[in-house]
């Protein structure tokens, strides 16, 4: 369904993707590791169109994902979530999850406002949609607290609800269980796992934390200075030589 062809992304005169290509089948959840700086960010963004890369193809379901405007990728059936939480901090946790089904609403700001009718049967749809993930990710009594001053582990599952809201049929999750504690982590993986089967979901998810990563995916692919180095099975890429320089150098 995903197809990365050797692409390339140059900042000035950094190569931080340099030639990178795999591809992830319909439902597959694969993770994208690598050391800080390997690339795994700029790979996400060119996937969602923040960047547009000097060469190189990427097709999402057949079509030409870097011929589709950054707006609309979301239509096309991608989300996201980010490495620092992109949350509004002032808005409640339900309206930080609408925020994810924008695309979603046909009645749009103008009809919105003029409250024409469509709206609220519209906007009462996406509220029960809203309200149920609220409850499966275990948020409904904090839907209407402001999301600042919530903890971080809350957050981090808010961000996941505003992406499935919108829903996706491949997720990109930019280090979910960064900063979660052990207990949090077990959690989240359950969560994720249990919507992944539900809503049969494609996810790449880009995390550092091994034994989150290797426990969840069944493919892995390491980058290292925007090379891909390795590619296979958790237990297989966890022995590659390549990859345990990788990340001994970095840690050197
Ligand atoms: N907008 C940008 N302008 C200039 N350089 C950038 C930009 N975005 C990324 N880079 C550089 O590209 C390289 C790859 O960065 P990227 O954030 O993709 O790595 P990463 O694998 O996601 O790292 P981390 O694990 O630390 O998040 C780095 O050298 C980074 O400094």
């Amino acid at each position: 369904m995903l197809e990365v062809h050797d692409l390339t992304v140059r900042f000035g005169g950094i190569t931080a993707l340099d030639g990178v290509g795999f591809g992830v089948a319909g439902g597959e959840m694969v993770g994208l590791i690598g050391p800080n700086g390997a690339g795994k960010t700029t790979l996400f963004n060119c996937l969602t169109r923040r960047y547009t890369p000097q060469s190189g193809t990427i097709t999402y379901e057949g079509r030409n994902l870097l011929g589709v405007a950054p707006h609309a990728v979301v239509g096309l059936g991608i989300a996201r979530t980010f490495q620092n939480l992109g949350l509004f901090p002032r808005l409640s946790v339900r309206d930080n999850v609408l925020v994810g089904a924008h695309h979603r609403g046909r009645a749009g700001f103008f009809s919105a406002g003029l409250r024409l009718p469509g709206v609220g049967r519209e906007e009462r749809a996406l509220r029960a949609d809203a309200d149920d993930l609220l409850e499966r990710l275990g948020l409904t009594q904090v839907a209407e607290h402001p999301a600042t001053g919530l903890p971080f582990g809350t957050l981090k599952r808010v961000e996941l609800a505003r992406a499935l809201v919108a829903r996706p049929r491949m997720l990109l999750l930019d280090e979910p269980v960064n900063g979660l504690n052990a207990a949090e982590v077990e959690e989240f993986a359950g969560t994720l796992g249990s919507i992944r089967a539900e809503f049969g979901l494609t996810v790449i998810v880009v995390e550092h934390h091994m034994g989150f990563v290797m426990g969840i995916c069944e493919r892995i692919v390491c980058l290292d200075f925007g090379r891909k180095i390795a590619e296979g099975p958790p237990e297989e890429v966890q022995r590659d030589p390549a990859v345990i320089e990788a990340y001994l150098g970095t840690a050197a």
